[in-house]
């Protein structure tokens, strides 16, 4: 694909009231943003826990979007029948969390979702070079996973443009997501590197106005 043709916007429901969630996942899709993002961690490979396939079945027919799984999951490969199951259209795994990542990335397409990868800050681009032929999505974590509202660390940009090259040179397909601290300062830069699908959360549920504050980003892929 064409860098950045159209800029997709993931809210992450971890910036969301647990409270209300079925009205956060409207206002999700009444904001203009074309995915939901759907944070899950196992309080192993992070140090958090958040929700697990049952949620997201329980989500999924209150939202027409695109459910965008990020797995932050050891041995993500016991899962993926039980999370593409529950209704998520991408499903994203993490390089450190397998031994067998290409085997799950296959697993992932097998089962009519489109497959991530993920890689956190300090792991670089070349760790995943093998597994870029079958990545429909490569998700660039711009912070520490298992927490929102932290700030994005700035050197991931060179992560992103270095993926925006080599899918140039190699004539490879996938979407390069950026994950952590991105809001309406720092989501310029990362669409500049390359960035084609912009993951926000908590700067997405403190916008005073989720419409304009997505329209703001979506405007930064129409300025390029
Ligand atoms: O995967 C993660 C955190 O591990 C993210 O998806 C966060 O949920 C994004 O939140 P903000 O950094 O935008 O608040
Ligand atoms: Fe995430």
């Amino acid at each position: 694909m064409t860098k950045n043709e159209d800029l997709i916007i993931a809210p992450s429901i971890l910036g969301a009231d647990f409270s209300h969630l079925e009205e956060d996942l409207v206002s999700i899709a009444d904001s203009g943003a074309q995915w939901v993002h759907l944070d899950v961690m196992d309080g192993h490979f992070v140090p958090n826990i958040s929700f697990g396939w049952d949620l997201i079945r329980t989500l999924r027919p209150f939202s027409p979007l695109t459910f965008d799984t990020h797995l932050m999951v050891s041995q993500p490969e016991r899962f993926i029948e039980q999370f593409a199951s529950a209704g998520s259209n991408a499903i994203t795994v993490h390089h450190e969390a397998t031994v067998h990542l290409y085997r799950v990335l296959q697993q992932i397409r097998s089962l009519g979702c489109k497959s991530g990868v993920s890689v956190v800050p300090s792991t670089p681009v070349s760790a995943i070079e093998h597994v870029l032929e079958i990545s429909d999505i490569v998700l660039v974590m711009s912070v520490n996973p298992g927490f929102g509202g932290q700030q994005m660390i700035p050197s991931m940009l060179q992560k992103i443009a270095r993926l925006a090259e080599l899918r140039e040179t190699e004539g490879y397909d996938f979407l390069i997501s950026v994950d952590g601290g991105i809001n309406a300062k720092t989501a310029g830069d990362a669409v500049d590197s390359g960035a084609d699908v912009l993951v926000t959360g908590s700067s997405f549920f403190s916008a005073p106005d989720k419409i304009s504050y997505v329209a703001d980003l979506l405007s930064l892929g129409r300025a390029r």
